[in-house]
């Protein structure tokens, strides 16, 4: 019996370039119909941010354990902490048909393309690489090494951009949040036609 499942949605591009902004935006349109994957990580809970809300805040230990264990989709290293995405969330929720959307960095959504081809990889590019340390730099969030390397490795992270279906140009968050609409609308429209000619050939058997 044929089961339609929802669509993954990975959003991904080099830090700072507004992923996190972004996604906020999206969530508080009241017609978005995502449900949001929300991250394991190690790193250290920044001001404001709520365990089981931003991120679940985990162990090394912990995380290592739920490595072990099978029980994420992805994880990366990234600047000295891990992050990951919970596999048993993803899956029962495609299962149930919802859309999952994933903000996640460019090493673990290569690791998604590879067990999950059939998701939509959508890459967010900042205008400028100078508009991108303006912005790392105006969040203020990390101090002057940890900057540094993550403008180093925003670098690489712009090289990956090719390996993505859709290039998203943050210049205005809502320009941003308006153009990843339109392409899962598109992408929607695309699965029901493919799934109507497949049923379609199925009935004639
Ligand atoms: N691979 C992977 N990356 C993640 C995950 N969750 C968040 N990230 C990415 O990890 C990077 C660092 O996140 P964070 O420390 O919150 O900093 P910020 O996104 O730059 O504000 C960002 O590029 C996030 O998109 C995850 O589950 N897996
Ligand atoms: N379109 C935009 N124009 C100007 N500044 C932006 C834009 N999008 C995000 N920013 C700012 O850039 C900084 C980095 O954004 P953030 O969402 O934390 O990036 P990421 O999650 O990709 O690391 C923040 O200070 C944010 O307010």
């Amino acid at each position: 019996m044929y089961k339609k499942r929802g669509l993954l949605i990975v959003l991904s591009g080099p830090s700072g370039v507004g992923k996190g902004t972004v996604r906020k935006e999206l969530f508080t349109q009241p017609d978005t119909n995502y449900e949001y994957s929300i991250s394991m990580t190690t790193r250290s809970p920044r001001e404001g941010e709520v365990d089981g809300v931003d991120y679940f805040f985990k162990s090394r230990d912990e995380f290592e354990r739920l490595l072990e264990e099978g029980k994420l989709l992805e994880y990366a290293e990234y600047v000295g902490n891990y992050y990951g995405t919970p596999l048993d969330y993803v899956n029962e929720t495609l299962e149930a048909g919802r859309d999952v959307f994933l903000e996640i960095e460019v090493v673990g959504a290569a690791q998604v393309r590879a067990k999950v081809p059939d998701g939509l990889f959508i890459f967010l590019a900042p205008p400028s690489l100078s508009e991108l340390e303006e912005r790392l730099i105006g969040r203020g969030t990390e101090g002057a090494d940890v900057i540094a390397s993550r403008i180093a490795k925003a670098r690489e992270e712009l090289e990956m951009m090719n390996l993505y279906d859709y290039v998203v140009e943050n210049d205005e968050v809502s320009n941003a949040c308006d153009r990843i609409n339109a392409i899962v609308t598109a992408e929607h429209c695309r699965r029901e036609r493919v799934e109507k000619r497949y049923l379609t050939m199925l009935e004639g058997e």
